[in-house]
């Protein structure tokens, strides 16, 4: 399960100089809350491979962390899996807000033909308000191509309730593209979708938690759970397992964040870019499906040039993420740099992670 070369690495040297070579923990400011927090944390360094990132979220607990460090590692240790593509497409990511905020954060997309909207933050009492939401996005993107995101909010029950809310939106079939993980158990994604089919609704499920957090990501093909599935490079391992992944489930797959920075944005683009578009996901996207990278703006400041919204060189200007490496801008770098105790909580977290993969050596 862990690849030879991640064996030699972590049982190689216990000195994390040489494993996370010039190692900084960053903290960036965000413009809005998005997952409960305000600001994001990341542990990034220069690998042999190239620069890379380390940043579960800090409420993971070591037995989950250790993945994402194993794909932090591959992505600065080894060389990226080649790309099919210079750039990838980009959904906008709406956070739960109010109508309001839509047409600000729509602009922070320049060129973005997709959005991800987020709902049910409060589960199906929230409905009234995502529907305004959704609204919104409807007419201040009138061409977009949509997706929700529901973060596993429901009881099927409330599923069901949610998907026959969203059939009777006009031309639904035409713009929706599929509802991410709209409830919790990979059984009731298949029990919905049976659902859904047996009432003729035109509604796709993609499967998200049920990969990226599932013991057997293969489960959601194996029963039928899923229209599409989402995959993250970090929290997969790497981007080596996760083209497994996709491969194995044989369904199309959205790449989508992990809320990296600028450089962590990276890993997504190149393990989405080295994906080829089958027949499956042309039928759905016409193309390469939009990724969930263009969370950089969401951020107020990044680490490195031209991930946030305003710059336009040929990154998020057009709606595309460069598939290649990048590195962080000094003194964006030092500006971002986080307190000596986040230093040092990082530190004994890699080393808790390190622990755990040792011990699946
Ligand atoms: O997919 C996107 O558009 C943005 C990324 C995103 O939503 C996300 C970011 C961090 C953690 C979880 C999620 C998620 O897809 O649920
Ligand atoms: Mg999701």
């Amino acid at each position: 399960m862990i690849p030879d070369w991640l064996v030699e690495l972590v049982t190689g040297t216990e000195d994390l100089d040489a494993l996370l070579p010039q190692r900084r923990v960053v903290e960036l400011p965000m413009i809005t809350r998005f997952r409960g927090i305000t600001s994001r944390q990341a542990l990034v360094f220069r690998g042999p491979g190239g620069w890379s990132e380390f940043s579960p979220f800090v409420e993971y607990a070591a037995p989950e962390a250790a993945r994402w460090l194993a794909g932090a590692l591959e992505f600065g240790h080894r060389p990226a899996p080649p790309p099919l593509r210079d750039a990838v497409p980009l959904n906008g990511t709406i956070p739960d807000c109010p109508p309001q905020a839509v047409p600000g954060l729509i602009t922070r997309y320049p060129g973005a033909g997709t959005f991800k909207i987020k709902i049910a933050a409060r589960g199906i009492t929230s409905l009234d308000t995502d529907l305004a939401r959704i609204r919104a996005v409807r007419a201040h993107a009138p061409a977009a191509r949509l997706r929700f995101d529901a973060n596993a909010g429901y009881p099927l029950a409330d599923a069901q309730q949610l998907c026959a809310a969203i059939a009777e939106l006009p031309e639904v079939g035409d713009w929706l593209e599929y509802i991410e993980q709209p409830v919790a158990a990979v059984e009731d994604l298949a029990r919905l979708r049976e659902w859904i089919a047996a009432r003729g609704l035109p509604i796709r499920i993609a499967a998200d938690e049920s990969i990226r957090k599932a013991d057997d990501p293969y489960r959601v093909a194996a029963l039928g759970a899923a229209d599409v599935i989402i995959v993250k490079a970090q929290p997969l391992g790497g981007a080596q397992h996760a083209a497994e992944v996709v491969n194995g489930c044989g369904l199309p797959a959205v790449v989508s964040s992990a809320l990296e920075t600028g450089i962590g944005l990276r890993a997504g683009a190149l393990l989405a870019a080295s994906l080829p578009v089958d027949s499956a996901a042309e039928a759905i996207f016409a193309g390469p499906p939009a990724c969930g990278l263009g969370t950089g703006a969401l951020f107020a400041g990044d680490i490195i040039a031209g991930t946030t919204h305003s710059d336009g060189d040929g990154g998020l200007g057009c709606g595309l993420l460069p598939a290649g490496r990048t590195a962080p801008d000094q003194e964006l770098l030092d500006w971002y740099t986080a307190d000596a105790a986040a230093h040092a909580w990082w530190d004994a977290r890699v080393r808790d992670c390190l622990q755990v993969l040792r011990a699946g050596c």
